[in-house]
């Protein structure tokens, strides 16, 4: 497993009068080489949850196991810097992500924190970037001088460049046009199931990552109310909304033909491509062999 929560608590602020609970007897199991979706209204806990997988946050009680590391709330915390290596964290807005004043020193600053030769930190940097789809020549540009979409691919890479076990990323298509945002999702897909790498994605948007994900957490008011695969949560959709989540539309169009065709134990198909096709294949239509993929 590469992430077990057992009974975590959170709190903000726990010595004062202001203290906030932010999670509240969570239990998680992530496991590893999966990509993993997190949904939740607002202030339900998310990055706070984020912020615990690398131990910038530890339990208030409760423990958590991150890969070979285990933190247990009120025992001596374990030595973290190993496991922020092996665990990336991409936040929600990357200029809070990038200092320098090129996109090469920016993706070898961490390398080289960790011991890396210089020497070697570019070519991860290199590495990282072609990873990303991105042109080498950016390398040598203002990170602040770049558009939002190659600023947060600058700022995956810079975690790439890492080589993380675990990739977590907080929204990472805010922001983001339609088209730049199917491509990230696609490029994360590409890092989990080529690399093997377990990659977790807070979104509001379920319907961008619904056909890719292997697991889906939903929270609410600090609590995991939902843990399971897709076609659980298709099953049990009509509860997201009183956690604030909204039913995603793919899901909302599955769940109106499988009722329609009496589809209701199939795997869920849940892009636009695959519905369609699928409806194809209800039809009954001749396809002539070669020819499926033009649908
Ligand atoms: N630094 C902080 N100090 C005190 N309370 C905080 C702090 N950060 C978050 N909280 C509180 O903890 C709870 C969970 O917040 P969190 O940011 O984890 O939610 P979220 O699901 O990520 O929200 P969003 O979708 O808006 O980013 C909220 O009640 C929030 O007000």
């Amino acid at each position: 497993m590469a992430i077990t929560f057992k009974q975590v608590n959170y709190e903000y602020d726990a010595n004062s009068m202001w203290r906030q609970a932010a999670l509240q007897g969570v239990d998680l199991q992530i496991e590893s080489g999966t990509l993993v979706g997190i949904a939740g209204a607002t202030g339900s806990g998310k990055s706070t949850l984020l912020q615990m997988f690398n131990g910038i946050l530890k339990p208030s009680s409760g423990s958590v196991q991150v890969l070979d590391v285990t933190m247990v709330a009120g025992e001596k915390s374990p030595k973290l810097k190993q496991l922020r290596k092996r665990v990336g964290l991409v936040f929600q807005f990357p200029e809070q992500q990038l200092f320098e004043d090129t996109v090469e020193k920016d993706l070898c600053f961490g390398p080289m924190n960790f011991g890396i030769s210089l020497e070697e930190a570019k070519d991860r940097a290199r590495v990282a970037m072609e990873r990303m789809g991105m042109d080498l020549e950016l390398l040598s540009r203002n990170p602040f001088q770049l558009s939002g979409g190659q600023m947060r691919k600058v700022a995956i890479a810079s975690v790439l460049a890492m080589d993380p076990d675990i990739l977590v990323l907080d929204e990472p298509t805010a922001t983001l046009d339609p088209v730049s945002r199917a491509e990230l999702i696609q490029l994360l897909y590409r890092l989990c199931r080529d690399d093997g790498r377990t990659v977790i994605i807070v979104t509001h948007r379920m319907d961008e990552l619904l056909p890719f994900a292997d697991q889906w957490l939903v929270l609410h008011e600090g609590r995991t109310v939902f843990q399971g695969t897709v076609k659980a949560l298709v099953e049990q959709a009509d509860q997201m909304e009183q956690y604030g989540v909204a039913i995603p539309q793919s899901i909302r169009y599955w769940r109106a033909l499988s009722e329609e065709f009496g589809w209701s134990n199939e795997e869920p198909c849940l892009s636009a491509e695959a519905i369609a096709k699928r409806i194809v294949r209800e039809a009954n239509l001749k396809i002539a062999p070669g020819e499926e993929g033009s649908l």
